[in-house]
């Protein structure tokens, strides 16, 4: 193999053991959706994605290629640099990777890790809070329904209603359930979500409340 081949190859087995990860944005703000909204979190947010849902707000981030591959190393040393030790990784969709790697050591360095994922890739990562947030477009993995804390369902389509309880059927019952009015369709869906939400008092609204606050 050529010096070039074997670094590239090298590279790739780097992230493929979750050692380097591609990063599209990493920054510091407040959480603004489900369990947390409200808290001070740093964003780690991974290149890469094959769900394709059609209404994505992060469309950019879907091919891997684009973005650089920074160490665990680098990606925890950036983040210290805030003062907040509340973690949120998210993508793309973050479970493409090994997390095991990069969750151990953030939690080594006092970090409260919190993923958020579509559950299409077989579970990874060392976690205190899963928000699983399942999708149409790619069947959820098996491995997320008994360690998801959260089901967060995006209502896009009224038909929406009967796939969040189809997926809160599978998840384990103290799973917290949250419906989150999709952006563009919010002045559409709101109402029926809080109408169901009133005649169904297990599931609690989730609003994307950094777009209203205008931050990243
Ligand atoms: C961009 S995704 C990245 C993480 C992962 N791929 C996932 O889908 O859970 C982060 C969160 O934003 C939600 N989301 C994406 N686009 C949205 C939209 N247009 N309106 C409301 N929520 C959206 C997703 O369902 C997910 O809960
Ligand atoms: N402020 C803020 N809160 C968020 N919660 C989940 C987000 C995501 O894109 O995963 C997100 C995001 O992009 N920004
Ligand atoms: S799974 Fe997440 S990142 Fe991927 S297309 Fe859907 S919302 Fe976007
Ligand atoms: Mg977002």
């Amino acid at each position: 193999m050529k010096t070039q081949e074997l670094i590239a190859s090298s590279k790739q087995d780097l992230v493929a053991a979750g050692l380097q990860l591609p990063i599209m944005e990493a920054f510091y703000t407040i959480q603004g959706e489900g369990r947390f909204t409200g808290y001070p979190a740093y964003f780690i947010r991974l290149g890469g994605c094959d769900v394709g849902c059609v209404w994505c707000d992060v469309k950019e981030s879907w091919e891997a290629g684009k973005w650089p591959v920074l160490s665990i190393e680098q990606i925890v040393e950036d983040a210290l640099a805030h003062p907040g030790r509340l973690a949120v990784i998210t993508g793309g969709e973050p479970l493409m990777y090994d997390l095991g790697p990069l969750t151990k050591l953030l939690k080594e360095k006092g970090f409260t890790t919190n993923i958020e994922t579509s559950g299409a890739h077989p579970f990874s990562g060392d976690f205190d809070w899963v928000c699983f947030s399942p999708k149409k477009f790619k069947k959820p993995h098996p491995s997320i329904y008994p360690v998801a804390d959260e089901l967060k369902v995006v209502v896009a389509h009224k038909s929406d209603f009967a796939f969040a309880e189809e997926n809160a059927g599978k998840v384990n019952p103290l799973c917290e359930l949250r419906l989150q009015p999709e952006w563009s369709k919010a002045s559409r869906f709101t109402p029926e979500i809080v109408e169901y939400v009133k005649r169904q008092p297990n599931w609690k609204i989730s609003l994307q409340t950094h777009k209203f606050m205008d931050i990243p």
